[in-house]
């Protein structure tokens, strides 16, 4: 699903407008009608709704939606905030519309002075003050009113966005001015700033509503950013043929775990092998032998001559990609064997954890990387990386996606909704997962889920997105069995093979 911007999204509305075609007004009347049902499905005609309404399109769908509650029977009052006469010409159409209503308890249009209702417990409160169109922080009376209705015990659904909230960059946004929503009735297309954590107490429960904007306009019009569908990657898994043979299915090589970090070429050995490729090699310190041959019988170890740390580089000729990066220290001696492992591996590779840290501390080495290469940074490994702090995850994400194109790499930041920087410049969201899988070894296995598919023939992106879809589908799967809390690393490895399975139908 495409994720449009502000501007876009105006320039969907006026391409269904020209092409359905349909006017303006009666678009408003659709996507009111939307959002009517929805509220209705969840709150009875015994709740008392108050209305607030901005001078824009958003304001006009909020008095649009008043109208129809009024007309089905709710106890509705509806404040229009007129404030610079500066109506839009589809909210002037609602304003009268509404006037007209004869079942509309109240209708007052503020210009001047505002008495602001008592809002109690019980009540929903639409907050239809702004959307798509605000342009710059929320302040002065706006901003009084989001935090009376914020600090009301009163429901709140928003319309489209929560007030206060701008479509893709918050950097400068007061968040004490942002309506703080329970249910946001979001129209047609997720926006931007709803992938990001720290604006999900804004937002409560999402809601996309199918507002019948043109499909062909929706299928033109390129977008930066979108987020992956199931049918996107079942249309991408590899089948077995009948005949396949483990060599036929690529050799994967992993170079992980220092002494005491065995658990991390552990975990992430294993999940590569449940990822399809016919072979794991992992390249490990000696005294990792032991516990590698037991733990995963059905890896190959190749030690290290060091006993606690990577430090010769391995021959990479005989496989077909090579992750590296988890619980590898960062011993100095490391630091050199991963940029000469790096600059002789000629297969694709996924850099992860530690192989990152030691990139931050050396990063003149950042332009030696080949073209195509994977890191799976989570926010403070890639803060470290870019050498800067953010102040949000939207300034983080613009760096990622500069730093993809400028390396010609592929970098997913790992999170809530993780996120797939192509080199490109585009950014594809992973739509599964769970915060169980917030736990130690969970990007161990990631890593290891990513050079499996590589290993087994998938191109870069496709590794990528299929690696980070599967990882979601195993995490959601087993935090249905043993719940978010209780979730490890281990159980994500254990539903690998329904996850495949899942994508398989
Ligand atoms: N395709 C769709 O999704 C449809 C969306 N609809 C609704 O339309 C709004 C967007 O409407 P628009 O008129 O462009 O913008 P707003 O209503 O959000 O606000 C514009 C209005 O507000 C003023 N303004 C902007 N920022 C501020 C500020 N910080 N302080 C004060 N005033 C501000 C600006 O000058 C304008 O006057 C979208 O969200 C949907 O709800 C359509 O109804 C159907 C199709
Ligand atoms: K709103």
């Amino acid at each position: 699903m495409k994720i449009f911007t502000g501007a876009q999204v105006k320039e969907l509305d006026k391409y269904t407008i020209e092409h359905e075609p349909i006017k303006s007004e009666d678009l408003m009347e659709r996507a009111a009608d939307a959002l009517t049902r929805a509220i209705t499905a969840s709150w009875g005609t015994d709740t008392a709704v108050v209305v607030f309404a901005g001078p824009g399109n958003n304001g006009g769908d909020a008095l649009a939606v008043a109208r129809m509650l009024a007309e089905k029977d709710y106890r509705t009052t509806a404040y229009l905030f007129n404030i610079g006469n500066t109506l839009s010409e589809d909210c002037t159409i609602n304003k009268k519309r509404l006037q007209d209503c004869k079942k509309l308890r109240k209708f007052i249009e503020v210009t001047n002075e505002f008495d602001p209702p008592r809002l109690e417990k019980g009540m929903l409160v639409i907050d239809g003050l702004f959307g798509s169109g605000l342009n710059k922080p929320l302040a002065g009376g706006f901003a009084s009113l989001v935090k009376y209705i914020n600090q009301s015990p009163a429901q709140v659904v928003s319309i489209d966005i929560p007030s206060g909230l701008m479509s893709e960059d918050n950097t400068y946004s007061v968040r004490a001015n942002i309506i703080k929503a329970d249910m946001t009735l979001t129209l047609q297309q997720k926006k931007l700033s709803f992938m990001f954590p720290e604006n999900q107490n804004f937002i409560g429960k999402l809601q996309i509503l199918d507002i019948g904007l043109s499909k062909d306009g929706i299928e033109s019009i390129p977008a930066t950013y979108s987020v992956v569908e199931e049918k996107d990657i079942k249309a991408r898994i590899l089948h077995r043929n009948s005949f396949a043979h483990k060599g036929d299915m690529g050799s994967a090589l992993l170079i992980a775990g220092s002494y005491g970090m065995a658990g991390a070429a552990v975990l992430a050995a294993k999940a590569c092998l449940r990822s399809g490729t016919g072979k794991v090699t992992v390249g490990t310190p000696k005294r990792n032998n032991d516990i590698l041959q037991i733990s995963v019988p059905e890896a190959i170890v190749h030690h290290d001559k060091d006993d606690k740390y990577f430090t010769e580089p391995i021959d990479v000729e005989e496989f077909d990609a090579l992750g590296i990066g988890p619980g590898l220290g960062q011993n100095e001696n490391t630091a050199i064997a991963l940029i000469t492992q790096i600059r002789k591996t000629q297969v694709p590779i996924v850099l992860d954890a530690d192989a990152l840290n030691i990139l931050a501390s050396h990063r003149a080495w950042l332009q030696q990387l080949p073209k195509g290469i994977i890191m799976t940074p989570h926010p403070k490994e890639f803060e470290r990386l870019a050498g800067n702090h953010y102040v949000d995850s939207y300034e983080r994400l613009c760096k990622a996606q500069s730093m993809a194109q400028q390396l010609h790499a592929y970098i997913i930041l790992k999170g809530h909704h993780s996120a797939l920087c192509l080199p490109d410049g585009t950014v594809i969201f992973n739509s599964t997962g769970n915060a169980g899988m917030a736990t130690a070894g969970s990007g161990d296995v990631l890593t290891g889920i990513i050079t499996g598919l590589l290993a087994r023939g998938y191109k870069q992106a496709e590794a990528c997105l299929t690696g980070m879809y599967l990882h979601g589908i195993a995490g959601d799967i087993a935090a249905k069995e043993k719940g978010m809390e209780s979730l490890t690393a281990g159980d994500l490895i254990e539903k690998i093979p329904q996850a495949f399975a899942f994508l398989d139908k």
